[in-house]
């Protein structure tokens, strides 16, 4: 509880100053003044990030948080609850979807196990399990309190860890079967939202199951009452390990200064929880794709942030977030590389 709480008071504000300073060089660029339409935003929100009016986001990380769900027993997803298992090796291998877009975008991938059902022996893979998947949650609380404090302070190891090797970007990923169904919980309660509202297919649940996915979790609030004011009782009560481990790696970045890209669906679930922990975690954010899962647009209004792309992605493993990489690179780049109006001898 020490590590979270002090985690959560060093976040600061953004340093408005330095981002005064980048958007004049911005705005006095060489083009059309606006012409680089979001970039030139995104370029002054890292500015008030990193305390840096030229940023850098070149030593890039996703970290991949594994684990597995109790309400799987439900019939809530497609697929076998084994995949965890088998996928999060593959992480490690670098033969998945995220590995395929970080390797793209020169991105490391760290991997965790912070609650797979099995044992793994996965060298590479990062053993802080907490326990062999959560508790169904249609049928009590998914784990007790003091493992959704594990499951985020685990997060904020592992992401000061990376910090202090020096990656200056950070992205957050997952992989655990089932965690639509967590992930839609949390926004059903911290949203206010009737279940059906946010409930999507997940990872090709078919269209005719998902009144019981939403059932299963309307079931899952009626009989935990997690209560929408409190971050780490919804965590606790309908939550997920990775979604805890995710969340404490958003809480990290901020409390560090480093921008933190969020992934799909379960990734913005659990920058709720990181939000209603610590508000001003928002402002350290940086939104990647709108993903296809249907509570996503919702899930992403409700934060207050607006996604940078739109390409269909539901696959999650912090895949979009690598993609995304390339477009908080590249605003770092035109901050350094470009010349100003007046360097280049042009009045407008
Ligand atoms: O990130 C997303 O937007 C996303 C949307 C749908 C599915 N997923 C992935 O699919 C898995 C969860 O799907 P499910 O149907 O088992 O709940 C999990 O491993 C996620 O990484 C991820
Ligand atoms: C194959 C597979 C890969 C995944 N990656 C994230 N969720 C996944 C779900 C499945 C089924």
């Amino acid at each position: 509880m020490q590590l979270l709480k002090q985690t959560i008071e060093s976040i600061g504000e953004l340093n408005s100053e330095v981002m005064k300073q980048t958007r004049y060089r911005v705005d006095h660029l060489v083009k059309p003044p606006g012409s680089l339409g979001r970039m030139e935003d995104l370029a002054v929100h890292l500015a008030g990030i990193t305390n840096n009016p030229f940023p850098e986001a070149d030593q890039k990380v996703i970290i991949v948080m594994s684990a597995d769900h109790g309400v799987y027993a439900e019939g809530v997803a497609p697929n076998d609850q084994i995949i965890t298992a088998i996928q999060t090796p593959n992480f490690v291998r670098g033969v998945t979807g995220v590995c395929a877009f970080a390797k793209q975008a020169r991105a490391d991938v760290v991997v965790v196990d912070v609650g797979v059902a099995v044992d793994l022996d996965a060298p590479g893979v990062i053993n802080r399990k907490i326990r062999y998947g959560t508790d169904n949650m249609a049928k009590g609380p998914a784990m007790s309190r003091d493992e959704a404090i594990q499951a985020l302070e685990i997060g904020i190891e592992i992401t000061s860890e990376q910090i202090r090797q020096g990656k200056n970007l950070i992205g957050t990923g997952e992989m655990g079967i089932s965690n639509t169904t967590a992930s839609a919980a949390i926004l059903s309660v911290l949203g206010a939202f009737d279940p059906s509202e946010v409930v999507g297919i997940g990872a090709g649940l078919s269209i005719d199951r998902l009144s019981h996915k939403a059932d299963v979790i309307r079931r899952a609030i009626a009989c935990n009452r997690p209560n929408p004011k409190d971050g780490i009782d919804v965590l606790a009560k309908v939550g997920g390990f990775e979604i805890g481990g995710m969340a404490g790696t958003m809480l990290a970045a901020a409390a560090h200064r480093v921008p933190v890209v969020v992934d799909g669906f379960i990734s913005t679930a659990a920058a709720l929880i990181a939000v209603a922990l610590a508000p001003k975690v928002k402002n350290f954010l940086i939104p990647s794709h709108s993903s296809a899962e249907k509570g996503a647009a919702k899930a992403t209004a409700l934060l207050g942030l607006k996604s940078m792309f739109d390409m269909d992605l539901r696959l999650g493993e912090g895949s979009g977030a690598a993609l995304a990489f390339n477009f908080v690179e590249a605003a770092t780049y035109m901050v350094r590389e470009m010349v100003t109006l007046e360097e280049a001898g042009i009045t407008l």
